[in-house]
Order: C-alpha cells, then sequence, then structure tokens
C-alpha cells in the first residue's frame, strides 16, 4: 500500500480521502527540516501546504517519493526543477483557495483605506478617537492588478463590483479576457504610474521577485496604497518601509513577508501598515477545498497513475489513465527495446502514432517510451524527468500522428538515431491490450516481450538456428519461444528468442562468436 505524510495542517478530510482510497497516511506536522530530513525516505507521496521546505536536500533523501502534493496554489516552497530531474510530479490546486484569497485581498484594501485594524484597537481601549481616523472612498480610485490570473481575476471582478476602475498588467492577459473582466489591460509603468490602490497576485518567481522596488515605488502616485496577498519576495520590504516613513506610500497591506514565519520584520508596528500571518487562504471552505482535493490527485497518481494537476508532467486524466494503460506498457517495452540495443549517443527519436491510438493523448506515452529508450541508459528515469532528460542532452524528439493504420487498429513506431545508425521498431496491442512488437528494422516479426529475451540479428543462412539452440542447450537454458523475421531470403535476419531464465555474458560471447552472426544482445523486460 503506498505510503503518504501530510507534513503541513490540512483539514481532516484528506486523512479521510486517504484511507478510502486504499492509501496509507501519517500526519506530521512542525517537523523541523532535519527530522524531515530523516523521515521522507519511507514515503511515496508528501502533502504540504506553504510551511514544508521541499529542498534539493529533502528530495535527495526522499527515495520512494513519487509525488509531492500542495494543498493550495504557490509552490515556491518546492524546488520544482530537482524534483523534476529526481522524477517526482509535483501537484498543487489551482482553483480550490483562490476565491477566499480574493477575498481577503479585498478585505486588506478596506481594511487600509479605512483603517480598522487600529480604530478595533482603539475602541477596544476606550479611546473613541472618531477624528483620527479618517479615511477613503474607494468608488472611483484606480486599482491596479498586477497579475491577473485567477485570483487577480476575482479581485477585478470583485472591485469593478465595487465601481473600482480597475487597471491590469498580466502579460498572459488577453484583450478578450480584459474586455470580459471589465479592466484596461496596461503595460507594468503605466499601471505604477496611475494607480491609487496596488494589488499584487502572481507567483513568485525569478522575474516577479521585487517586482515592486525602490524604484518602481518610486514612480508611484503619492499616497498610494499596496495590497500583498501573493508573496513576500514581491516587494522590497526595506524600499516599502522608507517609501512609508517618507508618506510617499500611504499604507500596505500585507499577508505575506519575505521570510515566513514572519516574527521580526522591519515592517511591524508601522502605523500605517495592516499585517496578517498568510491567512489569504485560511477559511474552513478553502481549507476542505485543497485537502479534499490534493489528497484525491495524490491518492488517484499513487493507485492508478492518474495525474491531475501536476506542474511538471503532462496531465492523464483519470478517464484516460485506464485507455492508455495496455499502450503505456507497449511503449515502455518499445522505448526499452530500442535502448538495450542502442550503443552509441542518441541524437534523435521519431515516434509515428497510427489508428486508434493517435486520437488519444499521446503525450504521456511520449514520456513513457523516453523513459523505456533511456532507462538502460542512465540511472533513475521515469515518465515525469524522460522529457527534461533528452532535452538536456539535445537528443531531438519529434512526434507524428495518423489516423490511417495498414493491417493493425493502432500501431506505434518508434526510430531511434544514434551517430552510427537509424533503428526502428514497432509495435501494436493484440486483442486491443496485449502488447506484440511487429516490425525491427522494417523486418517483420511477431513477438510478445518477456523478462528473458535473446535479441539476434544475422546473414540468413542455414544452420543458424540449430547452432544457437545447441549453444543456449549446453548453458543450461531452456527456450520457451522463438520469433523470426528476415529481410529477403539471404538477407539479413532478426531472431528473438524468450528464455526462461537470465542469460550470462559467456553465453551471449559464445553467440556472437558464431559464424554469420551480427550481433547478439541479451534483453530483460519488466
Ligand atoms: N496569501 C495566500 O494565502 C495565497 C497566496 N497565493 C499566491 O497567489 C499567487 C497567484 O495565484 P493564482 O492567481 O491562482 O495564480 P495564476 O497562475 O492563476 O495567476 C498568476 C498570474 O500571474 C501572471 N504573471 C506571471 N508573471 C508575471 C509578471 N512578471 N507580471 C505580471 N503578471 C505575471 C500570470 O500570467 C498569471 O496570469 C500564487 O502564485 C501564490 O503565490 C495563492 C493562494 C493563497
Ligand atoms: O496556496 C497558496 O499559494 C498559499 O499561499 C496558501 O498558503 P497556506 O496553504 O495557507 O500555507
Amino acid at each position: 500500500m503506498p505510503k503518504v505524510l501530510v507534513s503541513d495542517k490540512l483539514s481532516p478530510s484528506a486523512v479521510a480521502v486517504f484511507k478510502e482510497r486504499g492509501v496509507d497516511v501519517d500526519v506530521k506536522t512542525g517537523l523541523t527540516p532535519e527530522e524531515l530530513l530523516e523521515v521522507i525516505g519511507a514515503y511515496d507521496g508528501l502533502a504540504i501546504r506553504s510551511a514544508t521546505k521541499v529542498t534539493a536536500q529533502v528530495l535527495e533523501k526522499a527515495h520512494r517519493l513519487k509525488v509531492v502534493g500542495r494543498a493550495g496554489i504557490g509552490v515556491d516552497n518546492v524546488d520544482v526543477p530537482e524534483a523534476t530531474q529526481r522524477g517526482v510530479v509535483v501537484m498543487n490546486t489551482p482553483y480550490g483557495n483562490a476565491i477566499t484569497t480574493a477575498e481577503h485581498a479585498i478585505a486588506m484594501m478596506f481594511a487600509l483605506a479605512r483603517q480598522i485594524p487600529e480604530a478595533n484597537a482603539s475602541t477596544h481601549a476606550g479611546k473613541w478617537e472618531k477624528s483620527r481616523f479618517m479615511g477613503v472612498e474607494l468608488t472611483g480610485k484606480v486599482l491596479g492588478v498586477i497579475g491577473c490570473g485567477n485570483i487577480g481575476s476575482i479581485v477585478a471582478e470583485r472591485a469593478v463590483g465595487l465601481r473600482m476602475r480597475v487597471i491590469a498588467f498580466d502579460p498572459f492577459l488577453s484583450a478578450e479576457r480584459a474586455v470580459d473582466l471589465g479592466v484596461e489591460k496596461v503595460e507594468l509603468d503605466e499601471l505604477i504610474g496611475r494607480a491609487d490602490i496596488i494589488t499584487l497576485h502572481t507567483p513568485l518567481t525569478d522575474k516577479t521577485r521585487g517586482i515592486l522596488d525602490a524604484d518602481a515605488i518610486s514612480r508611484m502616485k503619492p499616497g498610494v496604497r499596496i495590497v500583498n496577498c501573493a508573496r513576500g519576495g514581491l516587494v522590497d520590504e526595506a524600499a516599502l518601509k522608507a517609501a512609508l516613513e517618507s508618506g510617499h506610500v500611504a499604507g500596505a497591506a500585507l499577508d505575506v513577508f519575505a521570510e515566513e514565519p514572519a516574527k521580526d520584520n522591519p515592517l511591524f508596528g508601522m502605523a500605517n501598515v495592516v499585517c496578517t500571518p498568510h491567512l489569504g487562504a485560511s477559511t474552513s471552505e478553502a481549507q476542505e477545498n485543497v485537502a479534499i482535493q490534493v489528497a484525491e490527485q495524490i491518492s488517484d497518481f499513487l493507485t492508478s497513475g492518474a495525474v491531475t494537476n501536476a506542474l511538471n508532467m503532462p496531465a492523464l486524466s483519470a478517464e484516460d489513465a485506464p485507455r492508455l494503460r495496455p499502450y503505456m506498457k507497449l511503449c515502455e517495452q518499445l522505448g526499452s527495446f530500442a535502448g538495450q540495443i542502442t550503443e552509441t549517443s542518441l541524437k534523435g527519436v521519431r515516434i509515428e502514432y497510427q489508428g486508434d491510438v493517435a486520437n488519444l493523448n499521446t503525450t504521456p506515452l511520449t514520456a513513457v517510451i523516453l523513459q523505456g529508450l533511456l532507462s538502460p541508459l542512465l540511472d533513475s528515469v521515469n515518465m515525469v524527468n524522460a522529457p527534461v532528460i533528452a532535452k538536456s542532452r539535445d537528443i531531438e524528439v519529434k512526434q507524428t500522428k495518423s489516423e490511417s493504420c495498414e493491417n493493425y487498429h493502432s500501431l506505434i513506431r518508434l526510430e531511434v538515431i544514434t551517430e552510427r545508425q537509424t533503428r526502428s521498431v514497432e509495435g501494436s496491442l493484440f486483442g486491443g491490450t496485449l502488447p506484440r512488437l511487429v516490425r525491427i528494422n522494417d523486418i517483420p516479426v511477431e513477438a510478445e516481450l518477456a523478462p528473458n529475451m535473446i535479441y539476434m540479428v544475422n546473414e540468413d543462412t542455414p544452420g543458424i538456428i540449430g547452432r544457437l539452440g545447441s549453444a543456449l542447450a549446453e548453458a543450461g537454458i531452456n527456450i520457451a519461444s522463438f520469433h523470426l523475421g528476415r529481410q529477403t531470403v539471404g538477407g539479413q535476419a532478426i531472431c528473438l528468442v524468450q528464455v526462461d531464465g537470465p542469460v550470462s555474458a559467456p553465453v551471449i560471447e559464445s553467440l556472437n562468436a558464431m559464424p554469420h552472426v551480427l550481433m547478439a544482445r541479451p534483453l530483460t523486460f519488466n
């Protein structure tokens, strides 16, 4: 049974989902980084929020880990490139807390405009300072939304409803979507110069880090207010503090901080700064959504291979997974066959999907072919990292699809180009589920791939099969099945032999030494 660690505070519904779906689960929140390193090796899955840092060090110790599921949106606490290299799927729940976070941003904007937190504290203290708390009206003000994705769009819609004028900067916001949302799409500089209030809703990336730095802040309208419910690193906190002190920025509402948990931040204690401790996603509704979703996604992946909301792997729906499963096996075998007979460095891979299979989602199939192909050549390759490894090694991968197919319902052709030659292997599913090789280097065969096999290429002359049979008999190797094919009479012939156990190197050497044998290789398949 797969085993998952929940290392951040998730709704108990997550545990219930894991159990229902046949996944063993441990809940250990508040682990130190050292404690996490000690225990992570025992788990196939890890469910987190923003507190757990999934660093390269953690991933190095996570020998069994196949999936990290983020119950929430931002994955800046996960080393995604390292996870990909190690073949670990990283998934999030992109919508479950979006409304809640957008509502928090709107709440922060009001809190800032009417100084609600300070007025609240003063009133509780019995001061009745009615004349101290003069606010600003939001109606008619220009709201600048930086990052108009899921959350930014909801904030924009709500703000339009409040009769604000909304301008947005987002390189991926289309003109049509902007019209639908009722926002004006502008460049960053224009937004910075025009907005009365700026709200941030981008992920934290190398491009967005410090997007509001001292220079950007200096170009804002005097009296601007800033709301940040996205990530702390987006705003330069020292520059913000200086601008608040000079009065250039009238106020800031911050849910997120450069360093979290934030216990000692330079902005703490300032009169015009409203702070919450990363509460954007903290409503019971959102937490229920993301916990259930992440548990379902992790369980489905570990038990059926279905991939939802992965950030480093093509999607594979629960509906597609069973349809693709027999093809996955075939693809892995085709890739593995080609990988095991490849000796020189790979330059390119061409994959042709013909017939019915061309109508399916072939991206996961290509990933599995690459996994099969690279596994005999490299350690720790799987579907997640195989495409990245191929790219990093300059192996060109091309895939084509054609709905027509001669003789079969579906055919998958894999062509592997190395420095020395181009080899091809083709396979199909017999009876819709049984993987079979049907051509090797354009020579027809019909072979099922078994755990132990010998692949031989020879000149088509009499006596070869007899000598092969004798050599295997002398070595005590029993033949289970035999598959032959040839180009032309007397031309190149191939032979795939299924044997009952592993074949030792001396036996293979003896086969390679036989007259008319061009090459003999042991092959193994899962
Ligand atoms: N405070 C909290 O508790 C929460 C914070 N968040 C944060 O909010 C962020 C946004 O979440 P979603 O809207 O769901 O993500 P999203 O991916 O739907 O939207 C992000 C948008 O930012 C845009 N973007 C990327 N780079 C940009 C740049 N350089 N300039 C302007 N726009 C850029 C993208 O095009 C995208 O439209 C998350 O990445 C997360 O860090 C999310 C949930 C809760
Ligand atoms: O979903 C996100 O990106 C968030 O920032 C929410 O963080 P949390 O799960 O509350 O620690």
